[in-house]
């Protein structure tokens, strides 16, 4: 939803929502652990309202856990924070999971899965930046690729229902080789709300995943 037009969030949310994505995912930014500000929970409460679908909420945010369960309550089904924002990550996701909703930890492109070893058995998800977080509309960075196919064994390996996510730069072009290289689940912003026909975009990339 960042890239969505905010002074029509309503419209914007209802598109997604008769869009063939199963997943709206919301990026909330603090200024402080990414250069850039977003919305909060005001904001997430009208996307809340507009749509049924499942809320994948994206924290880019220092000291996580002072704000996970108000992320919950205001609806959240999925909440993400940074690897890096936070001392005791062990200690957030049990935290989101109190609060009844999935757990899912992100890593910025300069930190390898391997810190997620002992932390994947505790999680839902893995959320793989490939651009720097703080911004829609940047390229994908290829140093990617690699990331998602150590994860994916480290997952496999070990035979953990953990889902991968990759963020950032993500579009029709490469959501084919996306899912062949071991993502779940693919975000988009700029590369759909930029499309003049958005849904027709997201239902071109799903159709990406057969190339699995
Ligand atoms: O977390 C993010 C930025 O920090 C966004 O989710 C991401 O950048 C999506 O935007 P785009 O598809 O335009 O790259
Ligand atoms: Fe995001």
């Amino acid at each position: 939803m960042l890239s969505a037009d905010f002074g029509h969030l309503d419209r914007d949310t209802r598109m997604i929502d008769e869009s063939a994505a199963q997943w709206i995912h919301i990026d909330v930014m603090d200024g402080v652990f990414v250069p850039n500000i977003s919305f909060g929970f005001p904001v997430m409460k009208p996307i809340r309202r507009a749509s049924a679908k499942f809320l994948d909420v994206h924290l880019m945010i220092v000291e996580p856990e002072k704000y996970l369960r108000r992320f919950a309550e205001a609806g959240a089904d999925l909440v993400t924070f940074h690897y890096e924002a936070t001392q005791d990550p062990l200690g957030a996701i049990r935290m989101i999971k109190e609060c009844g909703v999935k757990a899912g930890i992100s890593v910025k492109p300069a930190t390898p899965v391997e810190v997620l070893g002992e932390l994947l058995p505790e999680l839902d998800l893995v959320l793989i930046m490939s651009v720097e977080p703080g911004f829609g509309g940047q390229s994908f960075m290829e140093g990617s690729w690699e990331k998602v196919r150590r994860l994916r064994r480290m997952i496999d390996d070990r035979g953990l229902p953990v889902l991968i996510e990759i963020d950032g730069g993500v579009s029709a072009s490469n959501a084919g080789d996306l899912f062949a290289a071991g993502c779940d689940a693919l975000v988009a912003g700029s590369a759909v709300f930029g499309a003049a026909d958005p849904k027709a975009e997201i239902v071109k990339m799903l159709e990406a995943q057969s190339s699995r």
